[in-house]
């Protein structure tokens, strides 16, 4: 063919090849002019907001890392509390720093309750999602109806306790179980199946069962759902990845297939409440939801149902497969970030074997040995909430919360931004911050402790973790109560054990939740004669 055109081989190298690479490389010229144009322009009318330079089609992907919460708070310490990068072609700007959070998430609230237009995120919840759903009135009406349903039933201890407890006793079984006469086991996936179980209880009045695959599956990719969503995930800023083989067109495929999963998963789960529910019983949340929004078959229209409990989508504007995505959100959003929060208690317990046993200590003096702990315990138990808050403000395992968008042009500490604008908050910048914390890098509990001893309750308050405004998370009281009782009911039964053949790595895992990386422990019970729990 080449003949045929009068060029040899050799010529056509000599001759395309380097065409070729000089359109390359004026198209590259042309991107980097455009980048530059635009990063002079942006927010052009007021100060344009500082931020590294973005670079031709990736912006400023590549300098992202595997911790994106710590490139930001290093770019913070560059361009101050508020800056803008690029991702591909879009503008994101990073919120780090307590006040600039509170002046935008709080102050600003509605302006700054958006999420993207990130097609990913509509994958989510069947498209109905709460956690990824864009602002609007419906998504009021859903948050209240979400929230109205977790106070019901997680509002006052009783029923969560019963759960919890009921929960943290099989844990301790399966953990027996799974390290006999102290062996040393990982104990991730437990981790992961006692939190999901705690909302299976209380969305469909039933645990799964331990030797369900399914499920078990589930819950081993939700790392990958974190990768995909988190803030400084490729899928959505850079949609042409998609186009080709690469990392990031794996991430989005599977991404897919597990949000289908988990959704119909669900979708069988809230099924069977549905073919036994009786009108006027709340047995669980599918049952509340339902008798808000109608127990028709999704896709069968209305929900008005016998019973005059069906409110239907006139009233409350929410059809009824909003109990599956409702469901789908709550499972998803609790199981994902207690069992990372486990983790981290865990990892610390076994590297701090001191601190372990003067909790322990805590807890024999406190609730004694004939009884289980108790939530009502937590106000006479300052030193394990104080290492359960030091916890959580050093691993912050959810650094940077869901991305944000603005809803509206809003003014923030004089910079203009316009409506759609993503927004990126990284809570990690604000549990981390020397102004704020003495020797934020070390792990030191009794920072959280008066003189008196006492808990230090508005310290403790300012952990950012929950996030702030509008969107903060939904399940905060409830994960509080939670991870007290796992934590204490595990401590007063168990003595966990560092595997002396395995060190502990000071690195993580990255994505939405970050978690230590594999780890292995070993577990005996404290106190075989008396211990409420044996094995099994
Ligand atoms: C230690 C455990 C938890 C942590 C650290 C945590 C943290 C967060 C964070 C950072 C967000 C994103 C907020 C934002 O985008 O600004 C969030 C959202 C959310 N969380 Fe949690 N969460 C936890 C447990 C739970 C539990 C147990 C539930 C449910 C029972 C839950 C339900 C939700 C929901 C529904 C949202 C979406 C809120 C919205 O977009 O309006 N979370 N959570």
């Amino acid at each position: 063919m080449d003949v045929a055109l009068g060029l040899s081989e050799g010529g056509w190298r000599l001759q395309v090849q380097p065409a070729l690479w000089l359109s390359l490389l004026l198209l590259l010229c042309l991107e980097a002019g455009r980048c530059l144009r635009d990063w002079r322009r942006s927010g052009a009318g007021s100060r344009r907001l500082p931020g590294p330079f973005p670079w031709p089609l990736v912006g400023n992907a590549l300098q992202l890392g595997d911790s994106p919460h710590l490139t930001f708070a290093r770019m913070a310490r560059r361009y101050g509390d508020l800056f803008q990068i690029r991702l591909g072609r879009r503008r994101v700007v990073v919120l780090n720093g307590e006040a600039t959070i509170r002046r935008a998430l709080v102050q600003r609230s509605a302006q700054f309750a958006g999420r993207p237009d990130f097609a990913s995120f509509r994958l989510v919840s069947g498209g109905r999602s709460l956690a990824f759903g864009r602002y609007s009135e419906q998504w009021r009406l859903h948050r209240r109806l979400a929230q109205s349903t977790l106070r019901a039933f997680c509002g006052g201890a009783g029923l969560l306790e019963q759960c919890v407890s009921s929960e943290a006793c099989r844990l301790i079984e399966a953990f027996l179980r799974l390290g006999p006469a102290g062996r040393p086991f990982e104990p991730a996936a437990e981790l992961a199946a006692a939190a999901a179980n705690v909302m299976c209880s209380l969305c469909f009045g039933r645990r799964c069962a331990d030797d369900d695959r399914e499920f078990r599956r589930l819950l081993g990719l939700s790392e990958r759902f974190g990768r995909a969503v988190g803030a400084g995930s490729l899928l959505d800023v850079m949609p042409w990845l998609r186009a080709f083989p690469n990392p990031v067109r794996a991430l989005s495929r599977d991404f897919e297939r597990l949000n289908r999963d988990f959704y119909r998963f669900v979708g069988r789960q809230v099924a069977r409440g549905r073919a036994t529910y009786r009108p006027g019983v709340r047995r669980h949340m599918s049952d509340a939801l339902m008798a808000a929004l109608g127990r028709c078959m999704p896709g069968k229209g209305g929900n008005a149902q016998p019973g005059g409990e069906a409110q239907g989508p006139g009233r409350l504007g929410l059809e009824p497969e909003y109990v599956e995505s409702s469901v789908n959100d709550l499972l998803g959003a609790a199981q994902d970030t207690t069992s990372a929060a486990l983790s981290w208690i865990l990892f610390h317990l076994v590297r701090l074997p001191g601190l372990q046993s003067r909790l322990g200590q805590e807890l024999d003096r406190v609730v004694g040995r004939e009884r289980l702990p108790r939530a009502d315990d937590r106000s006479r138990l300052p030193s394990l909430e104080a290492f359960i808050y030091e916890t959580l403000r050093y691993s912050s395992f959810v650094p940077l919360t869901i991305p944000h968008a603005t809803t509206a042009p809003v003014e923030l500490d004089g910079y203009r931004l316009p409506a759609d604008t993503v927004v990126f908050v990284n809570q990690w910048s604000v549990n981390h911050d020397r102004r704020k914390w003495a020797e934020p890098g070390a792990f030191e509990p009794s920072r959280f402790l008066r003189r008196d001893g006492s808990l230090d309750r508005e310290l403790a308050a300012s952990v950012m973790l929950f996030s702030a405004g509008k969107r903060r998370c939904l399940g905060e009281q409830l994960s509080k109560t939670q991870l007290f009782l796992f934590t204490a009911i595990l401590l007063h039964q168990c003595a966990f054990r560092a595997n002396p053949a395995q060190p502990l790595s000071a690195g993580c895992t990255s994505g939405l939740t970050i978690r230590p990386r594999a780890f292995t422990l070993s577990v005996t019970l404290r106190d075989k004669q008396r211990g409420i729990v044996s094995p099994a």
